[in-house]
């Protein structure tokens, strides 16, 4: 309702209760008084003063600002039912998410904030169907590739040749800069400028840093804009930033598609092609706005660059930790020249399994449900655990382990699939690294393909061991995604002369 804005005021007793102000009635400001005086009282038994912080006089108001009831999952089969076989009621995200979402209130939409319907369909498709097409996208893209890798190699050589760190590798600066240039270049198309591709890397980097705390202005945005101003400004100024570099370069594939010989060959083409329902007439179709277009372009940099390089990076660390595997999986590469390597695809699936680079999948309620044995009302968040579902002690051994071989022929997880299609494979699910149902992630088989070629061919450039005198920590850290705590350093000995 316009003007108006509910307060969730949690009483002594833990009680949720809502509000209704400026409509609010003399008793429920009493009762807001008296909230107010429980918790006040609640805090002092707890034996100490509360230190007096913005978000310490909040608590004390009951109030947690971008706080909406969560009930986490921890079980697959329950997992699978819910995302899968009732997909009707699990499709949506929640409607707070994302800076594009929050700066603009919710009038522009990118692929993971977009309610289910026709507009995420025509996002959808145009990801699946076009970017990421076998042919017209990642085909084509096979360039891009062998261009990131050969930078990717020759940073590496030279680090270990003693540039800077004294031999060792600064492993994930090295995979940063290789993959978000290649992921530049699939987004906007070849001649991108190197000085720009790093400081669009520097402000993406910045901008997942901070985005996490952007998460306050999810409920009540107008009290949450008023009490955290400086972080709403680095918001719009970061989202500025993007603006300042994206625009001119989707600008320039604008006037490029306007020539007679041009042909789709980067997302932001994709972009420029499609068209969506339009909100006013949903039986006519509008082009994208430039702040969509934004959006979307951050979310591909973003989600395309820091999933596969955390993976990559937890990959490296374990074969580091582990020249066993190492060295078996640089002989099946060798010997494959090129073909298949089951090996490989287990080693991936088991970095997968063990170190899921999104730690979890939520999904919003709009009506009351059951999942599994759980209850869970309306307004609702669900959040299914994927690092809990791949660490599973009841379906996987020694689950905390790194133990590629399992997912070898006669191991426990021998033709896990990561997809979730009938609901007699829905029955075999033991691992969703990329999520399940409508909204899994439609970057898959871009992400497989370039974690499997990247992999291949740094395990075959160099033989990877550890920095003498550093340990290599396997301690995760869990911002937007699940990185390594501390960054991996290894030493990259060349195994081929570099040219
Ligand atoms: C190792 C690599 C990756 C992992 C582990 C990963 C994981 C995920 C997960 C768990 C989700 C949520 C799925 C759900 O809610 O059920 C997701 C969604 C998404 N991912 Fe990925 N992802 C990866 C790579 C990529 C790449 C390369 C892109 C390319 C742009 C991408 C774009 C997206 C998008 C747009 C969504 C939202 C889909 C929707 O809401 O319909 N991801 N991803």
């Amino acid at each position: 309702m316009e003007g108006e804005c509910h307060w969730s005021v949690t009483s002594s007793t833990g009680d949720a209760v809502l509000f209704s102000y400026p409509a609010a009635s003399l008793c429920s400001i009493f009762a807001l008084i008296v909230a107010v005086l429980c918790n006040l009282v609640r805090h002092l038994n707890a034996s100490k003063w509360p230190v007096i912080t913005k978000e310490s006089v909040l608590r004390l108001l009951g109030i947690r600002l971008g706080d909406i009831p969560t009930t986490v999952i921890l079980d697959s089969a329950a997992a699978v039912d819910a995302l899968v076989r009732r997909a009707d009621a699990f499709s949506d995200r929640p409607a707070g998410g994302g800076a594009t979402t929050i700066i603009s209130n919710g009038r522009l939409q990118i692929t993971t904030t977009v309610p289910y319907g026709p507009h995420w369909v025509r996002l959808r498709r145009n990801l699946s169907s076009e970017a990421f097409h076998p042919v017209r996208g990642l085909a084509r893209a096979a360039p891009h590739r062998a261009r990131a890798l050969a930078a990717l190699v020759d940073d590496i050589a030279a680090c270990s040749a003693g540039g800077g760190g004294g031999g060792a590798v600064p492993v994930r600066e090295c995979l940063y800069a290789a993959l978000f240039a290649l992921n530049a270049a699939t987004c906007f198309g070849d001649g991108v400028d190197g000085e720009l591709v790093e400081a669009m890397r520097a402000a993406q980097q910045d901008f997942l840093r901070i985005l996490p705390s952007f998460g306050v202005f999810a409920t009540f945005r107008k009290v949450a804009r008023l009490l955290y101003r400086d972080r709403w400004k680095q918001l719009v100024h970061s989202r500025r930033r993007q603006e300042e570099m994206y625009l001119p370069l989707i600008r320039a594939r604008q006037e490029r598609r306007g020539t007679a010989t041009a042909t789709t060959t980067s997302y932001v083409d994709t972009l420029l092609d499609l068209e969506v329902p339009d909100e006013g007439d949903p039986r006519e179709r509008r082009k994208l706005s430039d702040g969509e277009m934004v959006g979307l372009v951050s979310e591909y940099l973003g989600a395309a660059t820091g999933t596969v390089l955390a993976l990559l990076e937890w990959t490296l660390a374990n074969l580091v930790l582990r020249p066993g595997i190492q060295s078996r999986l640089r002989r099946e590469v060798e010997a494959a020249g090129g073909g298949a390597c089951a090996y490989l695809r287990a080693v991936v699936m088991e970095s997968l399994r063990r170190h899921p680079p999104v730690p979890s999948v939520q999904r919003h309620m709009s009506r009351d449900v059951v999942v599994g044995s759980t209850p869970v009302t309306r307004g609702t968040l669900v959040d299914f655990s994927l690092e809990e579902i791949g660490r599973d002690g009841k379906i996987w051994t020694s689950p905390e382990e790194f133990i590629p071989d399992r997912f070898m022929p006669g191991g426990e997880g021998e033709g896990v699939r990561l997809t979730v299609g009938s609901s007699k494979e829905a029955a075999k699910v033991m691992m969703m690294p990329f999520g399940a149902g409508r909204r899994i992630c439609p970057g898959m088989g871009y992400a497989m393909l370039h974690i499997e070629y990247l992999l291949a061919n740094l395990i075959t450039a160099f033989e990877w061991h550890p920095v003498e005198g550093e340990a290599v920590d396997l301690r995760a850290e869990h911002g937007f995604f699940t990185t390594m705590l501390r960054p991996l350093r290894a030493r990259a000995v060349p195994r081929v002369k570099q040219a």
